[in-house]
């Protein structure tokens, strides 16, 4: 599994916070043996995470990018916007079973826009910036993303179950 890691973050992007979510996600994925072809932070700017977004999938083919931050409702939060501007088929029921999850966490979980879908064959996840929150979300996201990438990539195998 090939992924990547973009943290949206205006703080982090100047360096005046410690990015401890992409460098949870990075020890997460990592953990699993998936490997992390890139980890970058951008500043909240749409331009910048389009183009990114657009070469990681594009140019490099990654499996999977998780995006941390910037999915909220402040005026500088774009990476929903940027996301859907690239996405070639939106996959809703992800982005509502992070919701659903964190409902269980805090009521605040509405306040998150984050999207999620496929561009190409690249499978892209917002989710939001708080540490606490990829905690709260990531154990239990995982096994959709695992099963999600296969299909992705093809697998014949029949997902039906007793
Ligand atoms: N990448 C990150 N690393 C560490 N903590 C984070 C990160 N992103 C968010 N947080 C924490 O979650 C809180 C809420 O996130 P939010 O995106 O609203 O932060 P912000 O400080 O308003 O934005 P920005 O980082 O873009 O300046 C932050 O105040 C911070 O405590
Ligand atoms: N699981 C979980 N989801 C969460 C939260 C959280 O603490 N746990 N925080 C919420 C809050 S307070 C905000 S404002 C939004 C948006 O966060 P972002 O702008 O950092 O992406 O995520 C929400 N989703």
């Amino acid at each position: 599994m090939r992924c990547g890691i973009l943290t949206l973050s205006d703080k982090g992007a100047k360096r005046e916070r410690e990015d401890l979510s992409g460098e949870y996600l990075k020890k997460f994925l990592e953990e699993r043996g998936w490997e992390v072809c890139f980890y970058q932070i951008l500043p909240d700017e749409k331009d910048k995470i389009i183009a990114l977004l657009k070469s990681w999938c594009d140019d490099f083919e990654l499996d999977l990018i998780l995006t941390t931050g910037g999915t909220g409702v402040h005026p500088r939060d774009v990476t929903p916007e940027a996301t859907k501007d690239i996405l070639d088929k939106e996959i809703p029921g992800i982005a509502e079973y992070i919701r659903y999850i964190s409902f269980s966490k805090t009521p605040r979980a509405a306040l998150s826009r984050g999207l999620s879908g496929l561009r190409k064959k690249t499978l892209i996840i917002n989710l939001p910036g708080s540490p606490r929150a990829l905690k709260e979300i990531m154990p239990s996201l995982i096994g959709i993303i695992e099963h999600g990438v296969s299909k992705i990539k093809g697998d014949p195998s029949e997902c039906a179950r007793d």
